[in-house]
Order: C-alpha cells, then sequence, then structure tokens
C-alpha cells in the first residue's frame, strides 16, 4: 500500500527556530514543526507551505526540502513518509491557531524532552543544512526500535 505522505516545515533563521506546540490530533502535547497531510493535486511543497499557513498563519517564501523521514509503527501497515523543509524568510507573524501555539526557540535550547524522540537524532542535522535521509521503526509514539539515518553531502 502506498506511503502515507506528510510534510514538516520549520523556519531556522540564524540561531533561532520556530516550533509549534501540537494542541490536538497526532503528536499532541508535543513541540514540532509544522506541516500535515499531502492533498491530491497538489505538489509535497505546495502542501508544505499550505499547512504552514494554516497552522501558524505565516506564508514562507525560501523552502527547501532537507530531509525524507519514513516511519514504520510495528503492527501497522502504512508508512508514514515525511518529507522536511526548512527556510528562513517568512511574511505574516506567528499565530497561534486550533492546531499549534508557535514559539521561537534559541538552537541551543531545544525542548527535545517534549518532542518526538526521533528528533534528537536528526536535529543536528537539519541546524546545519544537511540534507538527510532516516528510517524509525516505533513501537506506540515513545519507543524506537530500531532505525537507520544518513546525511547526505551534495559534493
Ligand atoms: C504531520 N506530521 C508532521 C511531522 N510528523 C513527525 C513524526 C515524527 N516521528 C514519528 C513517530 C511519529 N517526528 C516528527 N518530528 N514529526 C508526523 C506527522
Amino acid at each position: 500500500i502506498p506511503n502515507k505522505l506528510l510534510t514538516l516545515v520549520f523556519i531556522h533563521q540564524n540561531s533561532r527556530i520556530l516550533l509549534g506546540m501540537k494542541k490536538r490530533g497526532f503528536g499532541v502535547n508535543r513541540w514540532n514543526g509544522f506541516g500535515g497531510k499531502v492533498q491530491a493535486g497538489e505538489t509535497i511543497m505546495e502542501a508544505a507551505k499550505r499547512e504552514m499557513l494554516e497552522e501558524s498563519c505565516l506564508t514562507v517564501n525560501n523552502l527547501t526540502e532537507v530531509g525524507r523521514l519514513d516511519f514504520e509503527f510495528v503492527g501497522e501497515e502504512q508508512i508514514f513518509e515525511v518529507h522536511v523543509f526548512k527556510g528562513d524568510q517568512y511574511e505574516g507573524e506567528p499565530t497561534e491557531t486550533e492546531e499549534m501555539r508557535p514559539k521561537w526557540f534559541s538552537v541551543d535550547d531545544i525542548p527535545f524532552k517534549e518532542m518526538w524522540p526521533d528528533d534528537i537524532l536528526w536535529f543536528p542535522m537539519l541546524l546545519k543544512d544537511a540534507k538527510f535521509n532516516g528510517y524509525f521503526k516505533f513501537k506506540g509514539h515513545n519507543d524506537i526500535l530500531d532505525y537507520t539515518l544518513t546525511e547526505i553531502s551534495d559534493s
């Protein structure tokens, strides 16, 4: 069966990164980037920009894809295929929505204890502009049974 296509968007400006506290649904009560599902008829990039606007009221201009993370959940057939994007130019003001409460964090003080457990593993690659591919096998929402994570250097 086809992978579930999802997006994850971060705004990273010098030493600060914008995260959102998820207020409902999948990943509730965890800080994360912004994102959601890819709808029929839209590209993954279009979906990333749409979700960013819906969840934070920001229009991000210069998103680039920096990574792809695949997640398997023990006992579930469908793989989550998460496309990770980063940008540093936006229009609007970060605004709380029904989905997310936005907040700027210092890159030296990321709240990993309140994030998905995989994040601490790939965040260093996200922050240093490396491209990365990862695969994580989860048992429930808190335990990583095994994973692979590869940094891709263009050169
Ligand atoms: C729409 N979203 C956006 C991001 N997302 C995830 C997942 C994730 N780990 C997976 C075990 C769940 N880790 C981060 N940081 N984000 C899933 C769905």
